[in-house]
């Protein structure tokens, strides 16, 4: 792919992205010079075995790491040697995040958190911004939650509300780092429903990091990694096959 030639339709992208930890015989390299875009209004899942690379390429996409070298851009605007504090900024405006573990302010109640990237950002949401938080909390199922504190809530409600205020702000992308991976199997494939509907539905570009195949296998896309290299990019994938490509990735990492 011309990186450069389908600009208007990704959310994100990187171009020859490499990041190495450490120094000298200790130097890891996590990534080894990719480039590849995040499509708008797709769900992108990104695989790979353990160590290959996934959340490193999640976090520098998301600006919560920098590159070692190449290029890193959130829509059209690159980021590569943006600041901390304009990444703060960004990441609180444009990108929305999604983790295993929900992340929500434990002392804060559901509304309290679908606020709180409004408030960080130094302001209130708008009426139309609080239209719109009323109407994640209708859709997602929190009507008569909204006063309550995330340990009051289960697990599959707190990630509820993680999306719904990932959601709020109508960011460029959503990074989904295992957001299932806390939940049992019906409360995940609920969960996975809803962030498919985001994208069917809402227009909403999301790029969820998992090893669940049956995970993945609600992305309209997977990109595989290894050894810090996207070593495959393909269609929609069944369970099975998404196994397979896995189990042929880490019996070639073993042999190695
Ligand atoms: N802060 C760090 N310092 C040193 N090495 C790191 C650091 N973060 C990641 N690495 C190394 O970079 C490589 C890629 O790690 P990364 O966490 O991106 O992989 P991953 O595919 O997300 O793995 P997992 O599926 O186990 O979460 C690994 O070899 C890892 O040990």
């Amino acid at each position: 792919m011309d990186i450069r030639t389908s600009d208007m339709d990704l959310a994100a992208r990187v171009a020859h992205l490499s990041k190495h930890y450490g120094d000298g015989p200790h130097r890891v390299t996590a990534l080894d010079d990719v480039s590849i875009g995040i499509r708008r209004g797709q769900f992108t899942a990104i695989m790979g075995p353990s160590g290959s690379g996934k959340s490193t390429l999640m976090h520098v996409m998301a600006g919560l790491d920098s590159a070692s070298s190449g290029q890193v851009w959130l829509g059209d605007d690159e980021i590569t040697h943006l600041g901390d504090a304009a990444l703060t900024r960004l990441r609180r405006r444009r990108i929305g995040f999604v983790f295993q573990s929900f992340n929500l302010v434990p002392t804060l109640d559901v509304m309290g958190n679908l606020r709180l990237p409004f408030e960080l950002d130094g302001r209130g949401p708008s009426a139309q911004e609080r239209e719109r938080i009323a109407a994640l909390v209708e859709r997602l199922g929190l009507e008569g939650r909204t006063s309550h504190r995330p340990h009051e809530l289960s697990g599959g409600q707190q990630q509820r509300v993680a999306i719904a205020r990932a959601l709020a702000t109508r960011p460029d992308v959503i990074f989904a780092d295992e957001p299932t991976g806390a939940l049992d199997s019906r409360t995940g494939r609920e969960v996975l429903g809803l962030l498919r509907s985001a994208v069917v539905e809402g227009g909403q570009s999301i790029a969820m990091v998992t090893h669940d195949p049956v995970a993945a296998s609600h992305a309209d896309r997977i990109l595989f990694l290894a050894d810090g290299r996207i070593v495959s990019d393909r269609g929609p994938m069944r369970p099975e096959q998404i196994s397979e490509t896995m189990l042929g990735l880490e019996a070639q990492g073993v042999a190695a």
